[in-house]
């Protein structure tokens, strides 16, 4: 069962509370990790805490024993109360500092517990394939993962620390108590039982809650997105959906309320039944202790003591009860979490040790054997029995209707995706036997949905060759073969401008002008392949033909593929190859194609009839 598929039964519901109860070693290895020296000051702290309040309620004893039994006894009994008094100040002092010192740490490791699990957090997100990204189970994961990791986790160890604590002071509580009577210790713990097991369950609901709601959280930070961004407000505002998208927004966030307030309700309603049941097991033993005092069958500073320690114990007790459930709350949160961080990954690796690596440079084929892919969970195969050799220095253009299966196969090719049959070799070696990063340091790409980095000019050049982002000369030369560097010399700050509008002072460029600093961006490696998904879709036809013939010129010896609508740009390739539900449908250059009078010439023809009555 997993931890967010809801216990039917109690024996699955205990079965549940020992699998979430096994997250503590976990956790507590994480908080090691995190600051050791941390962990053994709050370990010192939490002990000298828990044995504070039974010397001070017994302190407060000795004082009452003192004062009664020295009542006109004269200046020596007033002086050994009056240092009673003094010593239980002493030790009030002790337990503020011990307890400013706790809140201390406690900030301390707040910070550097949620600093470790968001690094964490953020190191496997680097691990994971783009399936996982598509996948919206896998999301949801990492998106609860990251909501509360830097309270959750620090609150799970604390609870622990707080219910050593509480035993640790209910055991000399005990000793104290078990010698005045007996049984009401028992009563004690009896009283208290029901509200454990009201408080773990409402605990287990409340996260419970969170959980499912998890994709419909996302759904509300999506619209709340879409009001608030800047390239939605133009559609936002012409379609007037403001109020539509509000009243959505507004209508999930109520439902949550009201779901909340349910359970809030019922918190409250058992907590007040249940610390009735509490407060009367108190009072009972009041009654017969006092009654005990009044018959002088023990003193008035052993009826003190019992009361400061059956209170004391009776919260002690109750503080650990509500630890525990909130505990429980807190290892359920850490069951996502790991579960997040055991996502399987290294699907990637290479079969064989040590990896194969065809040679670098150019001189390389690449080659499709009969490779079908179906994305996870579909049914429908995106690509079926694809098989294509480009030669050393090929231009092959991927043209085909929306949803033919183009981009997926650009998805393949840099091992974003396995192919669910069939095989992709480059340099005569299957992918599978090459590292990724080795594979994908031989492509240069601009992708059709390309990345907008808020980042200054040189930097969105720059990211394509990461270890080249200091090198102007070479981010210049990547602009300039991008036909970016005119747009760039006419920037406020040139390579310095700052791009975007997501900080102060940033410059926004037109789509046509992005597009060009992505270009630029692939132009930035030795690339020994160029995939060119949709590059001249926001570039004017004049800007597009010079693109390529710049393309034609630099790519000379390069494998450049390159997909298109434009078949004006389609033409000036080698090969072209028409994909159609999946398959290759045809493959040829524009003549043969135009020969065959077959999907290409229809749709070339469909398209320059277009342009002349234009
Ligand atoms: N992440 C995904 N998960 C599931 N199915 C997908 C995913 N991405 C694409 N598909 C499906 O795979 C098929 C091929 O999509 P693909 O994006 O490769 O088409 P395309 O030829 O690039 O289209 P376009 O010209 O519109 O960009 C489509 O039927 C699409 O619905």
């Amino acid at each position: 069962m997993s931890a967010l598929s809801p216990p039917s039964s109690l024996k699955d519901r205990l079965k549940n509370a020992g699998s979430l109860f096994r997250q503590l070693p976990g956790t507590f290895r994480l908080f090691w990790e995190s600051s050791p020296r941390g962990a053994v000051v709050l370990g010192l702290l939490t002990l000298t805490a828990a044995v504070l309040p039974a010397s001070i309620a017994w302190v407060g004893k000795l004082i009452v024993d003192g004062v009664v039994a020295g009542q006109g006894g004269g200046e020596a009994a007033r002086h050994r109360v009056l240092e009673l008094v003094a010593l239980e100040l002493g030790l009030m002092l002790v337990s503020v500092t011990v307890e400013r010192g706790l809140a201390l740490t406690r900030e301390l490791l707040r910070v550097g517990l949620g600093n470790l699990l968001n690094e964490r957090i953020l190191q496997k997100a680097l691990t994971l394939e783009l399936r996982h990204f598509e996948d919206s189970d896998t999301y949801d994961k990492m998106q609860n993962a990251r909501r509360e990791a830097s309270t959750r986790p620090l609150s799970l160890v604390m609870e622990a620390f707080s219910i050593i604590r509480n035993l640790v002071t209910l055991s000399t509580y005990a000793v104290m108590l078990v010698t005045l009577s007996p049984w009401s210790v028992a009563v004690l713990v009896l009283a208290s039982i029901p509200a454990f097991i009201a408080e773990a369950r409402m605990a287990e609901e409340g996260f419970r809650l969170h959980s499912w709601r998890a994709p419909e959280r996302r759904k509300l930070a999506y619209l709340e997105w879409i009001l608030t961004r800047d390239n939605h407000v133009k559609e936002v505002k012409l379609f007037g959906l403001g109020p539509m998208v509000l009243d959505r927004y507004q209508s999930l966030h109520w439902k949550f309320f009201s779901e909340e307030k349910g359970l809030s309700i019922r918190r409250m309603a058992w907590g007040l039944g249940l610390g009735a049941l509490a407060l009367g097991a108190f009072y009972g033993c009041y009654a017969f202790i006092a009654g005990r005092a009044t018959l002088g069958l023990i003193s008035v500073g052993d009826m003190v003591l019992y009361l400061s320690l059956f209170r004391g114990g009776q919260t002690a007790f109750q503080g650990i009860l509500t630890s525990l459930g909130s505990m429980y709350e807190g290892a359920l949160y850490m069951s996502t979490l790991f579960a997040y961080l055991d996502i399987p990954t290294g699907a990637e690796t290479p079969r064989v040790v040590p990896a194969l690596s065809p040679r670098k440079g150019l001189g390389n084929t690449l080659e499709l054997r009969n490779v079908s892919f179906r994305y996870p969970g579909k049914e429908a195969w995106a690509l079926r029995g694809v098989s294509l050799r480009l030669e050393p220095g090929e231009k092959l253009a991927l043209v085909g209707e929306n949803g033919a299966g183009k981009t997926t196969l650009v998805k393949l090719l840099l091992r974003m995706y396995e192919p669910t049959e069939g095989d992709i070799f480059y340099g005569g070696v299957n992918v599978k036997d090459m590292e990724p990063e080795d594979l994908r340091s031989r492509f240069g790409a601009v992708f059709q949905d390309f990345v907008r980095y808020q980042f200054n000019v040189a930097e969105n050049i720059g990211l394509g060759h990461v270890q080249s982002i200091e090198n102007r000369e070479r981010i210049r030369q990547a602009a300039e073969h991008g036909g970016a560097h005119g747009v760039i010399e006419e920037l406020p700050q040139k390579y310095d401008t700052m791009l975007g509008g997501w900080f102060d002072k940033g410059f926004e460029l037109s789509g046509g002008q992005w597009q060009k600093l992505a270009v630029a961006r692939a132009f930035m490696r030795e690339a020994e392949v160029l995939i060119l998904d949709e590059p001249t879709a926001s570039i004017d036809a004049e800007a597009e033909h010079a693109l390529f013939e710049r393309f034609q010129a630099l790519a000379a010896n390069r494998i450049t593929l390159v997909i298109s609508h434009r078949f004006s740009t389609v033409r000036m390739a080698d090969r072209i190859a028409v994909l159609h539900n999946g398959r290759v449908d045809e493959l040829g250059n524009h003549s043969e194609l135009m020969a065959l009078d077959g999907r290409y010439a229809h749709l070339f023809n469909l398209q320059a009839r277009g342009y002349q009555t234009n």
